[in-house]
């Protein structure tokens, strides 16, 4: 019988390969296989009914040696620990990668948000940001937006955070409104940091983004601003998709007025009709003929069974894990290019570490300034990664992962393991 996919093992595996490839000490393994901590939490909530609802919740943190942990927040109606604890080990990876002094952690509640009204989200927010209150904070753990989560969720932990604390403790998460102090950019981060991905992998073929055709997996946050900067840029964004299906244009969608139908999140694309638009599915999405493939949803989207069917020249993760081990080689295999989650969705955490420092020091950058920053870090980020292929000859996956195992190693070392 298949065994049912574990987000965990899966990036255990990768992990193992790596320090293989990497000619790394395997005798380390186990410091960079296991969080440093994981906390489960029991949420006690009123529904609107009066009725209580007990939810499961999780803090998972992997690393902060090279500095506080930090990650994201998940609603989803799947989410459990394993998953916590690959989301967490992938982000200490990426702030490696792009050399950003933090480490890596997340969390998340297994709640379908679809089914809370917005003030049984508010409580449940609350109830969760009182449980791990004791592990975060500005200075040692700093949550941020992910699936199902944004800047309101942000300032419902901020504010609930900062009563526990008696002052306002701005630091403690990013991703918040700019109103109570998240930075400029920050809401468009990941998809404009999959946006520079993708230019970044063209530049190398001799390419620019003007008439790439691109798929996209996932109208979130991440998603839907890749669609909206890839389409400003000159790239043609031929296929998009939701949780209800994807629509389909040879010619390129209209990506602000589909943008503006979903934008009150009311709305599923398969409501979404327009001349010379078709609906697809999902799997008709991933499948698609085009140049760069962008699925930006949920992990394990591509597996064995996919990987020999892909169509496109180039895939760009803007999701975590959404390509299975065993599919990644397959599709080396066949020489088609991925440009790894760990660097591809970075942009978000990067400009979480502009709007950490910001608040930290009290100062309000502008938009452009922030966005040439991202820019300029992960073309950097970039370059080391290219030249780690080329040493350890091996795919851009694999040297992400080199680079960001020894920086973190790096760190344990000089720190002095042992006490
Ligand atoms: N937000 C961020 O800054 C970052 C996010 N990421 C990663 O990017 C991915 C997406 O996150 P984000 O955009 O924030 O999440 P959102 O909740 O904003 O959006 C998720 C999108 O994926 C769609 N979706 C969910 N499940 C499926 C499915 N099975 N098939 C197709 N579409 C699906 C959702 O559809 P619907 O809305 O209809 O349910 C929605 O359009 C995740 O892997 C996340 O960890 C990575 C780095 C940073
Ligand atoms: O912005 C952040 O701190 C983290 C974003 C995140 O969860 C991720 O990169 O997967």
């Amino acid at each position: 019988m298949e065994r049912a996919y574990d987000p965990y093992e899966n990036v255990v595996t990768v992990l193992e390969q790596a320090m293989d490839v990497g000619n790394i000490d395997r005798s380390m393994f186990e410091i960079i296989k296991n969080p440093q901590r994981a906390v489960i939490v029991y949420l006690p909530v009123e529904m609107d009914d009066g009725t209580v609802r007990v939810f499961e919740g999780y803090r998972v943190q992997h690393s902060n040696i090279r500095g506080p942990f930090k990650g994201g927040v998940r609603y989803h109606q799947d989410c459990d620990l394993n998953e916590t604890m690959a989301l967490s080990t992938w982000m200490s990876l990426k702030c490696a990668v792009v050399n950003i002094p933090f480490g890596g952690a997340k969390g998340g509640i297994k709640v379908d948000p679809k089914t809370l009204s917005k003030q049984e989200l508010r409580r449940l927010t609350r109830r969760y940001t009182y449980a791990i209150e004791p592990i975060i904070g500005a200075d040692s753990d700093i949550p941020a937006p992910d699936v199902n989560t944004n800047s309101q969720t942000m300032a419902w932990i901020l504010d609930t955070y900062s009563m526990l604390k008696g002052k306002p403790c701005p630091g403690v998460v990013t991703g918040k409104p700019v109103e109570l102090g998240g930075s400029r950019g920050r809401e468009s981060a990941t998809g404009r940091g999959v946006v520079i991905s993708s230019k970044l992998i063209l530049e190398q073929m001799g390419e620019t983004l003007s008439g790439v055709r691109v798929a996209i997996q996932g109208m979130g946050n991440v998603g839907a601003n890749a669609a909206r900067i890839f389409h400003h840029r000159g790239a043609k964004v031929i296929a998009i998709s939701d949780i209800s299906g994807g629509l389909y244009c040879s010619d390129g969608l209209d990506i602000d007025l589909i943008s503006d139908f979903v934008t009150d999140g009311e709305n599923l694309l398969k409501d979404y009709n327009a001349p010379g638009v078709t609906h697809i599915s999902n799997r008709e999405l991933l499948l698609c003929e085009c140049d760069i493939l962008v699925p930006s949803a949920m992990e394990n989207q591509i597996n064995e069974e996919l990987a020999q069917k892909i169509k496109c020249r180039f895939i760009v993760e803007g999701a975590n894990g959404p390509t299975t081990a065993a599919a990644d080689t397959i599709l080396s295999e066949r020489g088609i290019n991925l440009v790894p989650d760990v660097f591809a969705n970075s942009g978000g955490v990067i400009v979480s570490y502009f709007e950490w420092v910001q608040n930290i020091q009290t100062l309000t950058w502008e938009r452009d300034q922030v966005n040439e920053m991202l820019e300029g870090i992960m073309t950097k980020a970039f370059y080391e990664i290219l030249k780690e292929v080329e040493v350890s000859k091996c795919s851009l996956r694999m040297a992400a992962y080199i680079l960001a195992i020894r920086r973190l190693l790096y760190a344990e070392e000089i720190k002095g393991i042992f006490p």
